[in-house]
């Protein structure tokens, strides 16, 4: 657990007035959803994107100290994995690290930052953790893209190509969703690797508001499907007005309200074992209007989910 000292807003010292900041502070031992910091520009430099990720955790901790939680809800930091340089791999090896532990310890971890890179980190904490062993984990991505690319290094347009590498290794089906493709953000051959690894998807044009219903059918019967949950989420599927802090802003986007519901389906389900919040990118952010959506999302997955007996 991280010793730095979250700051906020005081409005008095009783359980009414609790706050992120009273709830991270105040947590010592338990379980409860432990936030995990990557902060890194390593990913996307590579995929030849606008760096500034590596401010990421930062700038959604500072957003989410201030909001209002209550006192049901534990939530613990277990500080950041920084990446030095182009130093990626080492990075999501530590991150991997943090993350089998947070998952030994009990807690849902929740990641936050990094390209969408992080996502392999995250990944490597399960597979490492041993909760997938005899079980089909699912992977539901909120993104603009496929990121499946193949590249000779790894970058943030590679990790669910790792990761369908990874579970095959392990003879594992590669299941894989993702909500809110963009059509003009993914070439015709990225198509083709998701056609071919059976990935199943929405686009950005059929994940408005109007279709609410449609997109949490695709997220129940996918869900249904699976053993574990692992919801990745990439800011870049929000439409640029809610989001522009991010490497590459959406043409379309999917509408906050939308994926803050989906947020809600898969937080409510004990499937969900793991999460992660990425791309933010806080030098292109405007008035912390990413990072406050980001923080809100944060927020949401952690009190949508089944609150512990005794409370
Ligand atoms: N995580 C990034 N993914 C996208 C970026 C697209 C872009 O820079 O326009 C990708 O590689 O496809
Ligand atoms: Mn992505
Ligand atoms: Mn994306």
């Amino acid at each position: 657990m991280s010793t730095r000292k979250w700051t906020g807003r005081e409005d008095g010292s009783g359980p009414e007035h609790r706050r992120w900041h009273h709830a991270v502070n105040e947590f010592s031992s338990g379980t409860g959803v432990s936030l995990i910091g990557f902060a890194s520009d390593a990913g996307v430099r590579r995929n030849g994107g606008r760096p500034g990720a590596r401010g990421g955790p930062d700038a959604i901790r500072q957003a989410l100290a201030s909001f209002a939680i209550r006192p049901e809800f534990a939530v613990s930091d277990a500080g950041d994995v920084v990446v030095e340089g182009d130093e990626l791999e080492a990075g999501q090896e530590n991150l991997g690290e943090l993350v089998a532990k947070q998952l030994s310890d009990g807690n849902l971890p929740l990641v936050l930052g990094g390209g969408h890179e992080t996502a392999y980190g995250s990944y490597l904490g399960l597979a490492r953790s041993g909760l997938l062993d005899g079980r089909r984990l699912g992977i539901l991505n909120l993104d603009a893209h496929f990121d499946l690319r193949t590249a000779d290094r790894p970058s943030s347009g590679t990790p669910f190509r790792q990761i369908a590498a990874r579970e095959a290794e392990r003879g594992a089906e590669f299941a894989y969703a993702v909500a809110g493709i963009s059509e003009p953000g993914n070439t015709a051959a990225l198509f083709e690797t998701a056609a071919g690894l059976n990935v199943r998807h929405l686009l950005d044009v059929d994940c408005q508001e109007r279709r609410l219903e449609p997109v949490l059918d695709f997220v129940r019967g996918f869900v249904a499907d699976v053993d574990a949950l692992y919801l990745s989420i990439d800011l870049d599927v929000l439409p640029a007005a809610q989001a522009p802090g991010v490497s590459a802003p959406a043409t379309l986007g999917v509408p906050a309200a939308v994926v803050l519901e989906v947020c809600r389906l898969v937080a409510s389900d004990p499937k969900l074992a793991l999460a992660d919040i990425t791309e933010l990118n806080p030098v292109y952010d405007a008035d912390h209007r990413t990072a406050r959506i980001a923080a809100r999302l944060a927020h949401t997955l952690v009190t949508s989910r089944p609150v512990p007996e005794g409370h």
